[in-house]
């Protein structure tokens, strides 16, 4: 997720810098925050027509109002955890079996510390609100939350399936049935979303989780933003949070009037949502570039170029919710989402039973973990948990420059906003590169954080662990240090004792190349 903004990073590094007693402080912080929050809710707002409100599933706002998603006094020993699902800037999501139930869930686990040092206790309050008032099949349901000394805990629908952009990223890319029947799914929930008053704001493969049998299921409500009519209740506090204002989203998907500080409207995921068709029907997103800055600039310029295997009405429709004018494009404009359903890109859909079509044959990870296999998922119970140790200590070995870390928002990559990284730099180091990469071996592969420095210095991190795994001996001369560029996502490092090979899904091999080499050559 990109979230550009000034004056939080500033807060942030004086934060960083804090003394454990004031860290101490804010832990107790991040604890209240969520807490008082759900007793301001269940004080302020009585449950109230809670079971007659909604005909048609759609949230009434009411004066009064109580969770449906309760918050239990469970802790992590109430579950067997499996295998991680994945890793966001500042939770972990994990596969959990409640113990007595049977039942599964995908527990998202956040560090209360590193949320409110990294800002993020908005994120956390607006997705856990507004998940829980949202009732629609293709959107990710919140079953509880609870919470230890340490930890915050949402409990979610379980996607077996993964991410879309993981089926994009097997497949190659989709077939036009394929992409057709996802991006259907993902229209049916955006309706209902924009129909309750509310912009996702980070429409994107990687946010579009599949069931086990392959249906969508929209999941990330951390940068949602409320229009004023909004039919989702929010506490005041949220309501006018500074959050709403600053520009959120991924640099691929990010539509040209959010790049002019436009105010946000429905349109921007009818931008995103037409990137995303793109890139299930090529392979990658439409706008790309070595830089963010790169991307923008493609972005503003709206150079569009359409594979030639792309159909008329598969091009018809993607450059129509491309327009530069959000209002032009369809499921935007005074006729509402008839405009996109009626487009003859999907003809024979049937939008009353789109539920019951057979979803697309899932491709399977060759090298997933089973689903209960904790052993190999990189997860143990010291991670998390009172008493049990913690698995974030963003403030160890952290660095205290604040010009470092201004430094590292402007230069690097959208993961870098994730402070767990700056344990591994020296002070005034910043990152120039970073990516979630798999390192491959002969026989397995490995999820590794590979990261670049302006010292220079390339380093392996374990990002479950968060420990150091390799540090790659840096040189000038490309005779010591070599990159090579096998395809888009594969590269290889060669150092006269030992060549790495990596998988970047992100397709961001010649990146690497070229932020490698710019250093080797400054
Ligand atoms: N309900 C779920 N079922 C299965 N996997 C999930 C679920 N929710 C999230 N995941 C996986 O866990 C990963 C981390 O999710 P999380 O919501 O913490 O962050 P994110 O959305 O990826 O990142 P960010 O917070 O940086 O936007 C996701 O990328 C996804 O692959």
């Amino acid at each position: 997720m990109l979230v550009l903004l000034g004056g939080n990073h500033t807060n942030y590094i004086s934060d960083n810098t804090t003394s454990t007693e004031q860290r101490g402080g804010e832990e107790e912080e991040a604890d209240s925050s969520l807490t008082s929050m759900e007793k301001d809710f269940d004080s302020k707002l009585h449950l109230q027509n809670n079971n007659n409100n909604n005909n048609n599933k759609i949230p009434v706002r009411a004066k009064s109002f109580a969770f449906r998603a309760p918050q239990e006094n469970f802790t992590i020993n109430d579950f067997q955890l499996g295998k991680i699902y994945g890793v966001g800037s500042y939770s972990k999501v994990v596969r959990a079996k409640k113990k007595d139930t049977g039942k599964v869930y995908a527990l998202k686990i956040m560090d209360k510390k590193f949320i409110t040092k990294e800002n993020k206790t908005s994120y956390v309050k607006l997705e856990r609100v507004v998940l829980d008032q949202l009732d629609h099949p293709g959107i990710v349901r919140l079953f509880f939350t609870f919470q230890d000394t340490f930890s915050l805990y949402m409990a979610l629908e379980s996607c077996e399936g993964g991410e879309l952009f993981d089926q994009i990223t097997r497949k190659g890319r989709l077939s036009e049935d394929e992409a057709r029947f996802y991006a259907a799914e993902v229209i049916d929930a955006l309706e209902y979303i924009h129909r309750v008053g509310l912009i996702h704001r980070d429409i994107k493969p990687e946010n579009l989780l599949l069931t086990a049998e392959g249906h969508i299921k929209i999941a990330d409500f951390g940068s949602i933003k409320p229009m004023k009519d909004s039919r989702i209740t929010f506490l005041p506090s949220l309501a006018s949070d500074e959050k709403a204002c600053t520009f959120v989203g991924t640099a691929a998907y990010v539509p040209p009037e959010v790049l002019n500080s436009s105010p946000p409207t429905f349109g921007n995921d009818l931008w995103a949502l037409g990137c995303t068709l793109y890139q299930m029907l090529s392979g990658s997103s439409p706008f790309k570039d070595a830089s963010e800055w790169l991307i923008f600039q493609k972005i503003i310029a709206r150079d569009l170029r359409f594979p030639d295997y792309f159909s008329e009405a598969a091009r018809d429709l993607i450059d129509k919710l491309l327009d530069t004018d959000p209002s032009k494009r369809p499921g935007a404009g005074p006729d509402g989402y008839a405009a996109l359903k009626k487009h003859p890109f999907f003809e024979h859909i049937d939008w009353d039973r789109l539920r019951m079509i057979s979803p697309p044959k899932l491709a399977l990870d060759p090298n997933a973990p089973e689903a209960d296999d904790v052993q190999n998922s990189g997860w143990n119970l010291s991670h998390v948990g009172d008493g049990l140790g913690r698995y974030t200590d963003a403030s160890s070995g952290a660095t205290s420059s604040s010009d470092c870390y201004a430094h590292v928002t402007r230069l690097a990559s959208i993961d870098s906003f994730d402070s767990r990284w700056q344990k591994f730099l020296d002070p005034g180091e910043a990152i120039v590169m970073i990516s979630t990469l798999k390192k491959v071996n002969k026989l397995s592969s490995k999820k590794v954080q590979l990261i670049l420095t302006d010292k220079p210095k390339l380093i392996c991190i374990d990002p479950a662990k968060l420990m150091l795994k390799g540090n790659i001996i840096w040189s000038d001369n490309p005779n010591d240090l070599n990159i090579q560029v096998v395809n888009s996502s594969h590269f290889k490092l060669c150092t006269p004792k030992k060549v790495r090979t990596f998988e970047d899904a992100k397709q961001r091999a010649w990146q690497w190349k070229k932020a490698i080499e710019g250093l080797q050559n400054p």
